[in-house]
């Protein structure tokens, strides 16, 4: 197959006067799997119903590796689309539905069989294979629709749109893991709409972070996590998210009201900032400044670690801190930003900040 490629491509619904999804310009690796994530409202179908052809985007065009399918309705895309409800012939068998996109193109009886049988022993369907679809539970027949998305070997891409929604929860784990094992053995490029941060992180290789009609990141999850490019990518993605504070850099130093936390690194010119860090690189020490001084407002004891919440001059910060620390609300502390702690302007990373080497007091 080959890589898709939207070149300058945007939507709106209303005669241009908003955007749903902002002009972008944006390559899907052939073979890769990405999920699409982001709230709702903030353009994943729009996206993805422009890469099937069931939405013409307003300005823009799309590529299919050299051919240009801008105006190629979706029969003549090649694309497999599985949506958030079930889409089969209830009056068919489950192995009829499964079979027939394989049909439809002519494929060879023996290859039809043996494509079926593969996908609903993966999907877990195989004692299901005769019963007519009308009968099965709704889950079951969402899952005979994810089959019939991905039992075509020859496709441009599988496009999936919050496919597990009405999936029972103890299956949805099971689930994914299958469209992990169905991606390798066919190579498809998928992609994966979602507002789970769970499931696009466990799901994909890529996951693009879709915020008010723009790409604002993509990247591996441990990308995601390690290194957030945008304010909102450190909220939506970890649990809890991103600690936000506000602060002024001056002279190379990163303040947070009155306290130094650490060094300006990037090219910044005065003015403020929001320091943004992780609550799992918070370190906390009872004394030994520099460090933000805060005081602790509660405890959240979560079994594997503690969640210590803090105050500091009418802002919030949470720390994640081992299980056996003790903690006491009503105290104060010194929070330190060293680790993987960086700096936003307009929500958008512009720096990070590091440790003040040989410097003791704030
Ligand atoms: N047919 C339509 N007519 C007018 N506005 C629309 C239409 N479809 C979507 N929108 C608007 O476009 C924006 C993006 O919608 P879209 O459905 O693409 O977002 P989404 O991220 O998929 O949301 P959800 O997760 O809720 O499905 C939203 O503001 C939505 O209200």
């Amino acid at each position: 197959m080959a890589d898709i490629r939207l070149e300058g491509v945007g939507h709106s619904y209303d005669g241009g006067r908003t955007w749903a999804l902002k002009p972008l310009t944006w390559t899907w690796r052939d073979g890769r799997a990405y999920a699409l994530l982001g709230p709702s409202g903030c353009g994943k179908t729009t996206l993805l119903n422009i890469i099937s052809g069931l939405l013409s985007p307003t300005v823009g065009r799309i590529w299919f590796g050299e051919r240009e399918v801008t105006s190629v309705p979706t029969a003549g895309r090649n694309i497999a689309q599985v949506f958030q409800f079930p889409v089969l012939y209830e009056e068919m068998s489950v192995y009829d539905n499964l079979a027939f996109p394989l049909r439809n193109r002519r494929y060879p009886k023996a290859e039809v069989d043996q494509r079926v049988r593969t996908v609903s022993r993966l999907l877990g369907l195989d004692d299901q294979l005769g019963r007519r679809s009308r009968r099965l539970d709704p889950g079951r027949q969402q899952i005979v629709s994810l089959g019939r998305g991905l039992v075509r070997p020859e496709v441009a891409a599988v496009l999936l749109d919050e496919p597990l929604t009405v999936i029972d929860p103890a299956l949805k784990w099971t689930l994914r893991s299958k469209l992990k094992e169905i991606h390798r053995d066919t190579g498809h490029t998928l992609v994966y709409v979602t507002h789970d941060q769970t499931e696009a992180l466990t799901f994909a290789d890529e996951v693009v972070v879709l915020k008010d009609g723009e790409i604002v990141q993509s990247g591996t999850p441990a990308e995601l996590f390690l290194s957030p490019a945008h304010e909102f990518v450190g909220h939506f993605i970890g649990s809890p998210g991103m600690n936000v504070l506000p602060a002024e850099t001056a002279d190379g130093l990163v303040m947070v009201g009155e306290a130094v936390v650490g060094r300006a690194v990037g090219e910044l010119p005065p003015g403020p900032v929001n320091v943004g860090v992780r609550p799992e690189f918070v370190r906390i020490t009872a004394h030994d400044p520099p460090g933000l001084q805060a005081r602790i407002t509660g405890v959240d004891r979560m079994g594997a670690y503690h969640l210590v919440h803090a105050e500091a001059g009418g802002h919030e910060l949470v720390a994640k801190v081992d299980a056996d620390s003790a903690y006491s609300p009503g105290t104060t502390a010194f929070f330190h930003f060293a680790d993987a702690a960086f700096l936003f302007r307009d929500e958008v990373r512009c720096g990070s900040i590091a440790p003040l080497e040989g410097r003791r007091e704030a």
